[in-house]
């Protein structure tokens, strides 16, 4: 695959104008108050458009050009910076990378001693000067030589206090955003204020730091990832250690100063010795990119002692001993066509936003979450809206806001139903989530068709229009029903025949041997899936300990946090009828091989489990082969925890062993990139057999 990324074709002169004037506005824009027409994609497809272009006709270059300049020229400030506020070249792979780093050694003329690799933050860069402790000036990074005075934001940016642990003189410089927190609540205010929102937490981070006097005040957080001496000639012993300290330490003792970097973060800076293991950070930062509380655009590599940074030197655009590896657009604008309403499982009503198709983070996304009724609201959203629409590696698209410049007048507001979209009974709009007043009954269909499915009671011969016939019938109204289901009464279904009926019972009494993890599963508890039920049911290891504990007790499981437990507790109320309809069908409620009190008692005295995977974490990746050809991806997961392992879908530093079968891609690599142990299905299977 080309790491070179699409560019837009210029096909003209007067074409070239237009985009290198559509660029300079986009721009503007973008590092001012936020409101550009373009998203990132668009922006950098258009550059690199007007760079091959340029390339190609040198004598038709404009003087207003973007390229080759900090903020593409557009920004313009009065507060003269100390020494320049550069960019970063770019690099869009691994090859890319090694390129650039041989070509930094070739200039050195050695190897690069350390590597620094920290997250790109994605949001706006600024200088802090203190004097003597205090924070006296906030400057933005302006056209790179000059910026503009934003201290009137003092006070409001967490992570950059007012005052440092010493009473020193120093410039620091590092970003302001906006955590995923802040700028809901942002976009709360101003919804308020206005009836308007911000498009995106970089944009709604921007509009903020620079704006004064607005009735509401927004809070922003700041990461620090320099510091420089002030004024830059000063010869004091801490501005000569600022000169001569690689750029680790430095960031260090700013941390020590009580200014946030990055460091308490899951995505902190790392020193490195060699590129492979820069390639292996870079991963890392990568697959934590959708979990994070800010958004990042890439991950920034420096060389780490000062020497190298001042042999390699600057370009009038970017330093040359430092690139920043960029990761695929998180964001796009796109169209909001429709809203649709469903109503799912368990009874909840959720509206899903139908989308004019964009490709982002490597899919197509056609429809996104809409969380809630009352989150449209707040988002202030309108059918034919223009939306930013977000997705990170597996997490579910969402729309973040609508792009309120871009509206035409043209815009409807979105239809609220007034009934249950699937019943049309009433809605218990009680909650922010509104459900159906019928609760699962609504959807009874949903819910058994789930319940008997492979990963859950896994019977055979269970289609759709066969559990449908069954309602109809009056014979089933859930699932436990169905364990109480006769011969008789399956015979005289239409189209069920002799085989058919004897095969459905067999496999009913097969579906009551199932393990606990698969029958919490298949009740459908809001909130737990395939794996937390797992967890759960090995935690508890009986059905009667789950529905005894409570909220305090469920959170004691691996991955439930104090907003879900209640939530499950709850349910399990909820479904007290139906599980007592179980166990009176005779369906097992117990999890072999959950000993939670023997487990207990071993962990602490310290000692392991004598189980083959005790203590592993470990990800299955590619099509399993051998012994374990017909395993399921959740059949394996609950082997590996059988034998005392923990599943996980996401290789890491942390990850023991990696389970790789046929067509193993993307993790296989990382994996061995990373030094992970990796382990073909049949190596596996012979480790676990016992468990088999
Ligand atoms: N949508 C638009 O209309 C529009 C217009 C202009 C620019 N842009 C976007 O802006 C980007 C280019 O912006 P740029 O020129 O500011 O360069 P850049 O943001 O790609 O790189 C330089 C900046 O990275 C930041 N940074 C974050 N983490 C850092 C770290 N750990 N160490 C050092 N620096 C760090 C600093 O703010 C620095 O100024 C492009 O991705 C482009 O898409 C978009
Ligand atoms: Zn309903």
């Amino acid at each position: 695959m080309s790491e070179t990324p699409p560019l837009t074709s210029i096909a003209d002169e007067t074409a070239y104008a237009e985009a290198v004037q559509l660029a300079v506005d986009a721009s503007a824009a973008y590092y001012g108050d936020g409101t550009s027409t373009l998203d990132d994609d668009s922006y950098d497809r258009l550059v690199r458009g007007i760079e091959a272009y340029e390339a190609g006709h040198p004598d038709q270059v404009l003087p207003t050009s973007p390229t080759g300049k900090v903020a593409g020229g557009a920004v313009v400030g009065d507060v003269p910076h100390t020494v320049p506020m550069l960019s970063l070249d770019n690099v869009f792979g691994p090859d890319q990378l090694a390129a650039w780093a041989a070509s930094l050694e070739r200039r050195l003329g050695r190897p690069v001693t350390a590597w620094s690799v920290e997250a790109k933050l994605d949001g706006l860069a600024v200088s802090a000067r203190y004097r003597r402790g205090r924070l006296v000036q906030l400057v933005t990074r302006g056209d790179g030589q000059a910026g503009e005075d934003v201290s009137h934001s003092i006070g409001t940016v967490v992570g950059l206090p007012e005052r440092l642990a010493e009473p020193v003189t120093v410039e620091l410089r590092g970003e302001v955003m906006m955590t995923t927190a802040q700028f809901a609540d942002a976009c709360a205010k101003r919804q308020a204020h206005d009836g308007t929102t911000f498009a995106n937490p970089r944009s709604a981070a921007a509009g903020t730091l620079r704006t004064k006097d607005r009735p509401y005040v927004c809070e922003l957080t700041f990461f620090g990832y320099g510091a420089l001496p002030l004024p830059p000639g000063d010869d004091s012993p801490l501005a000569a250690r600022l000169r001569e300290l690689p750029h680790s330490q430095i960031m260090e003792w700013v941390a020590g100063q009580g200014v946030q970097t990055t460091a308490v973060t899951p995505v902190a800076g790392v020193l490195v010795s060699d590129l492979a293991a820069v390639q292996a950070r870079v991963e890392e930062i990568a697959a934590a990119r959708a979990g994070l509380e800010f958004g990042i655009d890439g991950i920034v590599i420096k060389c780490d002692l000062a020497a190298d940074q001042a042999s390699a030197g600057f370009s009038s655009r970017a330093p040359r001993w430092a690139v920043a590896y960029k990761l695929p657009a998180t964001e796009k604008i796109t169209k909001l066509l429709a809203v649709e309403w469903n109503t799912g499982r368990t009874g909840i009503i959720a509206p899903r936003a139908v989308l004019e198709p964009v490709e982002l983070d490597g899919s197509i996304v056609t429809y996104a979450t809409l969380h809630n009724a009352a989150d449209i609201a707040r988002r202030g959203l309108m059918l034919g809206d223009s939306v930013t629409v977000y997705k990170a590696g597996d997490v579910i698209p969402r729309v973040e806001a609508p792009v309120v410049h871009l509206r035409t007048g043209e815009e409807r507001p979105i239809d609220i139903p007034q009934v249950c979209p699937s019943c049309g009974d009433a809605i218990d709009a009680g909650q922010e989530r509104w459900r159906c007043v019928r609760g699962r009954a609504c959807r009874a269909i949903a819910s058994i068709e789930y319940a008997v499915g492979r990963d859950q009671l896994d019977i055979e011969g269970l289609a759709v229009n066969r559990i449908q016939q069954m309602l109809d019938a009056g014979l089933i109204a859930d699932f436990a029903d169905l364990f109480f289901l006769t011969r008789e009464q399956l015979l005289g279904l239409e189209r069920m025949g002799e085989t058919s009926t004897d095969n459905l019972l067999a496999a009913l009494d097969r579906a009551r041997a199932q393990p606990l993890s698969r029958v919490f599963c298949a009740l459908g508890v809001r909130g737990t899936g395939r794996s937390m039920s797992r967890r759960i049911a090995a935690h508890f290891g009986t059905m009667d300990a789950i529905r005894a504990a409570d909220a305090a007790a469920i959170q004691q499981v691996d991955g439930i946090g104090p907003e879900k437990a209640p939530v499950v507790v709850a349910e399990l109320v909820e479904l007290d009828a139906l599980i007592d309809k179980l166990i009176k069908a005779g369906v097992n409620m117990t999890q072999p091989g959950a000993r939670p009190s023997q487990a207990e008692v071993a962990e602490a005295a310290g000692e392991p489990l004598d189980l083959p995977l005790a203590g592993m974490s470990v990800v299955v990746t590619g099509t399993m082969t051998g012994p374990l050809a017909a395993l399921s991806r959740n059949e394996m997961n609950e082997l590996v925890e059988r034998a005392g392992g923990k599943a996980s879908s996401a290789v890491s530093a942390r990850t023991s062993l990696v389970v790789a079968g046929d067509k193993a891609g993307s993790k296989r690599a990382k994996a061995e990139s990373l030094g992970v142990r990796v382990a073909s299905p049949e190596e596996f299977a012979g480790l676990v057999a016992a468990f088999l």
